[in-house]
């Protein structure tokens, strides 16, 4: 199949950790992949890592023309547009009575906004080519329970299942679906950051937080980036169809809901 011929995926937030698993799961099962990063070194060298049909693409999802601009790069490059991972989230740990609206504003403009134009700009694209598409967002355990320190962070979380229910609702009519992917404990950068601030927050010793949380999963293990790859490689898939609003947990059995 030629790379024009290809379905079409974007993933944000792919330079690195779950974003660069799906990337390089999607290429797998044959889409022509968008790995969009905010470091524009960090979504090319990805990209150079998976090879062809793949484009690294430096945009920054909290502005939402740049999300357009890079939907329409992919578009461009590849010749269609069908699936978009807005994978992109940062972490926030911090005592609920501490958070600063600066703060705030930083963690929602990023893990809220950057889905909500996310949605949006994939919509415009699907309506405008007649066909329906999917739309895939991280939430997280996260977004199902408020854990504590984590408060401003849980509350982005529980905004993507809002926004993903809402968005499901209104936009079935035109194809499109609309799911989310919520893993546990899965040991990216993004957890070593939380790890070492919730040790200068707590004095606990490095790891021990991270531990913490394992200890907790039924399944004994924390998460690989494939471990979530594998549902969004379902969620992006014709085997979803019938699947829509929907932000499923994949925790190793963490959460129950
Ligand atoms: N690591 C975990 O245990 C869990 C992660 N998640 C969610 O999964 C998603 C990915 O998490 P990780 O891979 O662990 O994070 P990570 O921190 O390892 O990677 C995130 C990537 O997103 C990029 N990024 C950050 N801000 C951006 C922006 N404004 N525009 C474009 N790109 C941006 C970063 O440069 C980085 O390459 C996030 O939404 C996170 O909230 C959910 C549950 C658990
Ligand atoms: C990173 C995350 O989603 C947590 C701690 O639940």
């Amino acid at each position: 199949m030629s790379d024009q011929q290809k379905r079409v995926a974007l993933v944000t937030g792919a330079g690195r950790g779950i974003g660069f698993a799906i990337a390089r799961r999607l290429s797998e099962d044959g889409f022509a992949v968008a790995l969009v990063d905010i470091d524009e070194k960090t979504a090319r060298d990805a990209s150079a890592a998976i090879g062809s049909a793949s484009i690294g693409i430096q945009a920054d999802v909290t502005k939402r023309d740049e999300v357009v601009r890079a939907i329409d790069t992919a578009e461009k490059e590849f010749g269609g547009f069908d699936v978009i991972v807005n994978n992109a989230g940062i972490a926030q740990v911090q005592p609920i009575l501490d958070i600063t609206e600066e703060e705030m504003d930083r963690v929602h403009a990023v893990n809220v906004k950057g889905v909500l134009w996310g949605i949006q700009a994939a919509s415009e694209k699907f309506k405008a080519r007649g066909h329906g598409g999917k739309i895939v967002s991280a939430c997280s355990i996260a977004g199902h329970e408020g854990f504590a320190m984590l408060g401003a962070y849980c509350s982005t979380k529980f905004a993507v299942r809002a926004l993903t229910q809402s968005a499901a609702r209104e936009l079935a009519k035109d194809g499109i679906t609309v799911n989310a992917y919520c893993p546990g404990v899965v040991g990216t950068d993004m957890w070593k950051e939380i790890d070492a601030r919730f040790a200068e927050l707590t004095g606990a010793k490095s790891g021990e937080t991270f531990d913490k949380f394992v200890d907790t999963i039924a399944l004994g293990r924390s998460q690989t980036p494939e471990d979530v790859a594998r549902l969004v490689s379902y969620l992006a898939g014709p085997d979803s169809d019938y699947m829509t609003g929907q932000s499923i947990l994949i925790d190793g059995g963490m959460v129950y809901r």
